[in-house]
């Protein structure tokens, strides 16, 4: 379990978080949602180690996490992805699976860019991996496209299944729909469900898509201003006052109310 007391994280006089507390259970498939500007990618950043808080704490089964860097919490099997893919666009997507972040496998990294030799072992045990996980995403037949030349949705599967190379064991997706068609959101909602139910990863999802978050995510968490306004069940939590008023605002909430259809 994840669990985030009292965090705060201030941008100058700016408190874009504003004494957060939330839980994410291990093994849930959490979402956060909240208008733009609430505050999730920042509770994001400070969670995964990207922005250091201003107060508050981050504790990973019961271990102190605030702050550390995104290195170390790559190693208790924590990452973060970001609203926009990251992938090296001239190397195809086996090859993008096979760059696993350094540090996890030696120099793994460095010998790649620079095009040295991996240890034989170590590049076919990579290679079997790869496959695996092309399989696993339904997108064997995209292993040697250039990266740079996939879809939106193609590279938030291939950034999934970077997440799968390395058995991240709690993996926050920021904004897996932007820019997916229904059909990929579908395929990637698909893939985050098995991850979830046969390998029991833990996941906490930013989607601003409601569908996706209302079929795959419990239990869900609205931000708005900084601030945790409810968590619950979807259903639930579409019912609650405080939450439709953040996403509609009180004028337009009056205005329907008015003509009947709020
Ligand atoms: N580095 C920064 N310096 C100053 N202000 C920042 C910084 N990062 C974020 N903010 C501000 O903090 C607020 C929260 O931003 P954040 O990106 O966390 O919101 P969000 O809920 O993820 O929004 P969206 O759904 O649009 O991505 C915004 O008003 C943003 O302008």
């Amino acid at each position: 379990m994840i669990r985030v007391e009292n965090l705060h994280k201030h941008f100058g006089g700016f408190h874009a978080v504003d004494g957060a507390s939330i839980e994410i259970a291990t093994g849930s498939i959490t979402g956060l949602i909240g208008p733009n500007g609430a505050g999730k990618s920042t509770l994001f950043n400070v969670i995964a180690g990207v922005l250091p808080p201003t107060s508050g704490k981050v504790t990973m089964a019961g271990e102190d996490i605030t702050g550390l860097p995104p290195h170390d919490l790559f190693h208790k099997g924590l990452l973060r992805t970001f609203q926009i893919a990251h992938e090296f666009s001239s190397m195809t997507v086996r090859e993008n699976l096979m760059m696993v972040p350094a540090g996890q496998s030696g120099e793994t990294l460095w010998n790649a860019w620079f095009g040295r030799g991996r240890v034989a072992d170590e590049e076919k045990a990579l290679a079997a991996k790869a496959d695996e996980v092309l399989d696993f995403l339904t997108i064997d037949h995209l292993a040697d496209e250039r990266a740079g030349n996939l879809s939106g949705g193609q590279k938030k599967l291939l950034e999934l299944g970077r997440t799968m190379m390395v058995d991240a064991k709690v993996v926050f997706l920021d904004e897996v729909g932007a820019g997916v068609n229904r059909t990929l959101l579908n395929t990637i909602g698909d893939a985050i469900v098995r991850l979830n139910r046969e390998r029991g990863y833990t996941f906490c999802v930013i989607e601003h898509d409601m569908d996706f978050i209302g079929r795959l995510c419990d239990p869900v968490i609205v931000m708005a201003e900084g601030k945790v306004l409810a968590q619950g069940k979807a259903d639930e939590i579409m019912q609650n006052e405080a939450v439709i008023e953040a996403y509609l605002g009180t004028g337009l909430k009056n205005k329907l109310k008015a003509e009947g259809t709020a």
